[in-house]
C-alpha cells in the first residue's frame, strides 16, 4: 500500500514562498480533498510530488521514495495537472498507446481506460477537436492507464457537465474503494464535501487543517435551526426569554442561530407553541471553509502588505 508523504516541504521563488514548511500525509483508501484559495500552493506541492519542480528544502515522497526515483512511474502514479496537455494532431487512443508503450504498460490497457472514461466513442478523433470536459477526461484516462497506487488529480471537475461531475464524484469513489491513494484539488467545496472523506487545506503555503471532512465541517459552523409556527411573536419572545440569537424572516420563519433541533422541539412543546416546521440548516464546507480561510486568501495578504 503506497502513499503520499510531504514533509517540512518548502518552496520558494525568488522572494515568494509558495509552499511554507507543509507536512501531510495521502493514505491509500480514501480520496483526500486538497482545498486552499488561489495562490495557496496547491499546484504547486502537486508539481513538487510528481518531481517536476525541486523543492528548496524539504521531501515530497511517493512510497518512501521521490518521484524521480521510479522506474515507470506511470504505474505507481497517474496524475492530471494540465488537461491541455496532449498532443492536438493525435487521436486519443495514439496518445494513450504511446504513453502505454513508453512506461510498458500492457495495450489493452488503452480500451479498457477509454470504457472507463466515456471516451470509447470518440477514441479516433483528433485531440484538437475535443471539448475542454472530453480533455479533461482524457487526461484523467491516462492518468489510470498504469494502474497506479497513487492519483493526483488536480481540478478534474473543470470543463465537466453536470453528468460528467457526478462520474468523477463516482469514479473518485472507486479509486479510493480499490484501495488507492486519491489526493484532488478542488475550488468546488461542496463537491468536495461528496467525494472527499479527508481534507487538507492550505492558505499562503502553510497547513491550515489535516482532517476528515465531518469533523471540518461540525468543528467551524455550528447549525441554524429553521422553526415556522402559527404564532411567530410567542416563539420570538420565547427565543429572547432563553436567550437565543433568532432572526423572523418576512413569511414569519424563524432562523435560530447555533442550536439544536432536539433542544428547541421539547421548549416549543413545553410553551404549547404550535409547530409548522422545525429543522436543522445543514452547515456546508462552503461556509467552514470560508471561515477558515477568511483572514488566509492571498488577496488580503497582498493588501495588507500594500
Ligand atoms: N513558476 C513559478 N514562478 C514564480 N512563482 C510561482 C510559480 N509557480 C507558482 N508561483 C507562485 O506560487 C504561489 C502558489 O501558486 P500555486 O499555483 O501553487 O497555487 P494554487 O493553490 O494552485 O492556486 P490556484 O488555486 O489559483 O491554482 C502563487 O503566489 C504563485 O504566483
Amino acid at each position: 500500500m503506497t502513499s503520499i508523504d510531504v514533509r517540512d516541504l518548502t518552496k520558494e521563488y525568488g522572494a515568494r514562498r509558495a509552499v511554507d514548511g507543509l507536512t501531510f500525509s495521502v493514505p491509500p483508501g480514501r480520496v483526500t480533498g486538497f482545498l486552499g484559495p488561489n495562490g495557496a500552493g496547491k499546484s504547486t506541492t502537486m508539481r513538487l510530488v510528481l518531481g517536476l519542480d525541486r523543492p528548496t528544502s524539504g521531501t515530497a515522497t511517493i512510497g518512501g521514495r521521490p518521484y524521480g526515483a521510479l522506474h515507470t512511474p506511470l504505474r505507481h502514479v497517474g496524475a492530471l495537472l494540465d488537461a491541455g496537455a496532449a498532443h492536438g494532431s493525435r487521436t486519443a487512443r495514439d496518445h494513450l498507446r504511446i504513453l502505454a508503450a513508453s512506461n510498458r504498460i500492457p495495450v489493452r490497457r488503452v480500451d479498457a481506460v477509454l470504457a472507463e472514461t466515456g471516451l470509447a466513442g470518440v477514441a479516433g478523433r483528433r485531440v484538437r477537436t475535443f471539448s475542454l470536459g472530453m480533455r479533461q477526461r482524457l487526461g484523467i484516462a491516462a492518468a489510470l492507464l498504469g494502474e497506479p497506487e497513487v492519483v493526483l488529480l488536480d481540478e478534474p471537475a473543470n470543463g465537466l457537465d453536470p453528468e460528467g461531475i457526478v462520474w468523477i464524484r463516482t469514479l473518485l469513489r472507486r479509486l479510493a474503494a480499490q484501495g488507492r491513494a486519491v489526493l484532488v484539488s478542488s475550488h468546488l467545496m461542496n463537491e468536495t464535501a461528496a467525494f472527499a472523506d479527508h481534507l487538507v487545506v492550505l492558505g499562503r503555503g502553510r497547513l491550515l487543517a489535516d482532517t476528515p471532512v465531518k469533523d471540518f465541517i461540525h468543528a467551524r459552523v455550528r447549525p441554524d435551526v429553521r422553526v415556522r409556527t402559527t404564532e411567530p411573536g410567542a416563539l420570538g419572545d420565547l427565543l429572547t426569554r432563553h436567550g437565543y440569537d433568532a432572526s423572523r424572516a418576512a413569511d414569519g420563519t424563524w432562523t435560530v442561530r447555533h442550536a439544536r433541533v432536539d433542544e428547541l422541539g421539547p421548549l416549543l412543546a413545553e410553551a404549547n407553541i404550535p409547530v409548522l416546521e422545525l429543522a436543522a440548516q445543514e452547515a456546508t464546507l462552503e461556509q467552514a471553509y470560508l471561515d477558515l480561510t477568511a483572514s488566509e486568501a492571498e488577496f488580503t495578504a497582498l493588501s495588507q502588505e500594500a
